[in-house]
């Protein structure tokens, strides 16, 4: 084991949408930081032009790929699990949505305890972070490095779905991030300019990184406890292993999967699972790794009366090069866009009283590993953004190198069972309502013969996917299963945090990318104050 000699201030595990900007606040305060990545650089192209995620999806280059364990209630599937292997983490590899979640989402974790977590204490730091291109308002602010932008063109089979939607009662909505969420409409996304804008290119290109030391190909693979204080990491990388120490805290933001992981490898988790696994046991923190939750999702797939869809550009050598050149000319086209066009935010049964059920238009059809289908088609994907489902991330051994073993026991509560029915069905009448159904040559998958409850429970069951939403797993409470407190400390220890997607205590109902970078903002906030 070599000393890394230098020091610093902080050390932060994981340079993801959360970790760069914790790293990049810290730096700005006058802080040194040392910002640790398991992935590389990213310099991939793909990863900048916004419709090339699809490239990205399952390339262990950028990507951890890693799979669940198999799931119960799915007929035994694994589902395939990208995570972002690479500087900016899932940010630099997911679909760019930009939605926050609604106010009652915040608002309930206060209730459970995490005092300055309401809606409207993590508004600013929503604010703080962004750039809206629309310029300010009352959600919404200019002048942060995350920049917002709308989706450079309308698209007529978006606008057919907005059309059929509403008629089916859904309000047009243009910004779900705004007053409120239901209804229907564009997404806004995460791109500057028609590219990519991680929080990497955000947080790490700026002055603010300039107190920033980033180091790229390094596995953490423990954390140091001293008496009960964290004094800093040990790490891999091609040439050795290495101890390095921080002065003043350890941030970890590895994400969902690899925070507990690395809190596990470090003996900090459930005594009895620590020991099972040969482990010595730093501190027993029964909560680590438990209260996974993700969203739930299941599509409708469909051939197009008409070649405007993403898998035309796959199949088609011509359309896809025309695009190419449209998107290198002039960033805009379908290569501009992340083919997840439009949402619908539904409420399923009227007692739950705000909308529980994402419904999207993809402009694409694929097999679950984004290979698009050789015809022109597209699916719409009813997704449960509030699922009951509770799940675990666990080593499998002390072996760093090992994925965890994941596990999400979706379709457990019929409750979920219940609420995907009827996105299922509501996705289906806007399919079968016109404009939407001038543009349905034909429902694919499952089919219209698939039509009782049990049908379709078995259709999810041998389709559902998670939509990699992942969090929880480090969970912020006040309760025996919190991992951290509200100021993000891992409760027990001195000197070290959790800020990532992990320690939200319930899933926001929306794509989680926001949510995680607001989480960065007010953690990174917070030791600021705490070191003054
Ligand atoms: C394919 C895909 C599509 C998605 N689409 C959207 C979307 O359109 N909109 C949206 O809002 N959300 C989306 N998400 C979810 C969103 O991207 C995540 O919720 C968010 O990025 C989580 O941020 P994080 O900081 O918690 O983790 P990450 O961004 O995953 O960052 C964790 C980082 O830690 C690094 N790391 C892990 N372990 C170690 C270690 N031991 N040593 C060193 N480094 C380590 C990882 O390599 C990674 O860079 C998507 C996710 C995926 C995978």
């Amino acid at each position: 084991m070599k000393p890394n000699e230098n020091n610093y201030d902080f050390i932060v595990i994981g340079a993801g949408s959360a970790g760069c900007v914790v790293a990049g606040r810290l730096s700005e305060a006058g802080h040194s930081v040392l910002l640790l990545e398991a992935g590389g650089k990213n310099s991939n192209p793909w990863i900048h032009i916004p419709l090339g995620y699809a490239k990205l999806y399952s390339n262990p280059s950028v990507n951890w790929c890693y799979e669940s364990e198999p799931e119960p209630n799915l007929n035994g599937r694994k589902l395939f699990q990208p995570r972002g292997k690479v500087l900016g983490g899932s940010g630099s590899i997911n679909g760019m949505i930009y939605v926050r979640g609604q106010p009652e989402d915040f608002d309930g974790w206060r209730d459970l305890g995490c005092e300055g977590w309401g809606f409207e204490d993590v508004l600013p730091f929503f604010k703080k972070s962004e750039h809206q291109e629309r310029g300010p308002s009352k959600y919404h602010a200019t002048g942060g490095p995350l920049w917002i932008s709308d989706l450079p063109s309308t698209y007529e089979l978006g606008d057919a779905f907005h059309e059929a939607s509403h008629k089916l009662g859904s309000p047009y909505n243009n910004d779900f991030n705004g007053e409120t969420q239901l209804g229907t409409g564009y997404v806004q996304v995460n791109t500057k300019n028609g590219r990519r804008w991680s929080t990497a290119d955000a947080y790490l290109k700026s002055t603010m990184g300039r107190n920033i030391k980033v180091q790229t190909g390094v596995l953490v693979e423990q954390i140091v406890v001293d008496n009960g204080k964290v004094c800093g990491v040990k790490y891999r990388d091609k040439d050795g292993n290495y101890l390095v120490s921080a002065r003043k805290e350890v941030i970890v933001s590895a994400g969902t999967f690899n925070s507990p992981k690395v809190l596990e490898l470090s003996g900090i988790g459930d005594s009895e699972i620590l020991k099972e696994k040969g482990i010595p046991v730093t501190h027993d923190l029964p909560g680590v790794g438990k209260n996974l939750q993700d969203h739930f999702g299941v599509g409708l797939e469909f051939k197009s009366t008409k070649p405007v869809t993403v898998n035309d550009l796959y199949n088609n050598i011509f359309k896809g090069g025309a695009a190419m050149m449209r998107y290198l000319l002039f960033k805009s086209g379908p290569m501009a866009s992340n083919g997840n066009y439009s949402n619908t935010f539904i409420t399923t049964s009227e007692e739950i009283g705000r909308p529980d059920m994402m419904i999207t238009f993809m402009s694409w059809c694929t097999g679950e590993d984004l290979q698009p289908r050789p015809f022109s088609g597209f699916t719409i994907l009813a997704e449960h953004i509030r699922p009951d489902a509770r799940g675990s991330v666990h080593v499998r051994s002390s072996d760093p190198e090992e994925p965890p073993a994941i596990s999400f026991n979706f379709l457990e509560s019929e409750a979920d069972k219940k609420a995907i029915i009827a996105g299922l069905r509501h996705s289906r009448k806007i399919s079968q309502t016109a404009p939407m159904s001038d543009f349905v040559a034909e429902e694919i998958l499952p089919g219209l013969d698939c039509e009782s409850d049990e049908e379709m429970l078995e259709h999810c069951r041998q389709n559902g996917l998670s939509l990699l939403h992942c969090v929880g797993t480090c969970k912020m409470g006040v309760d025996d299963m919190a991992v951290v407190d509200p100021r993000l400390r891992v409760r027990g220890l001195k000197g070290l945090r959790v800020i990532d997607a992990s320690i939200m205590p319930t899933i926001v109902s929306a794509n989680t990318n926001a949510a995680s970078i607001m989480i960065g903002e007010k953690g990174a906030q917070m030791i600021i104050e705490d070191w003054q």
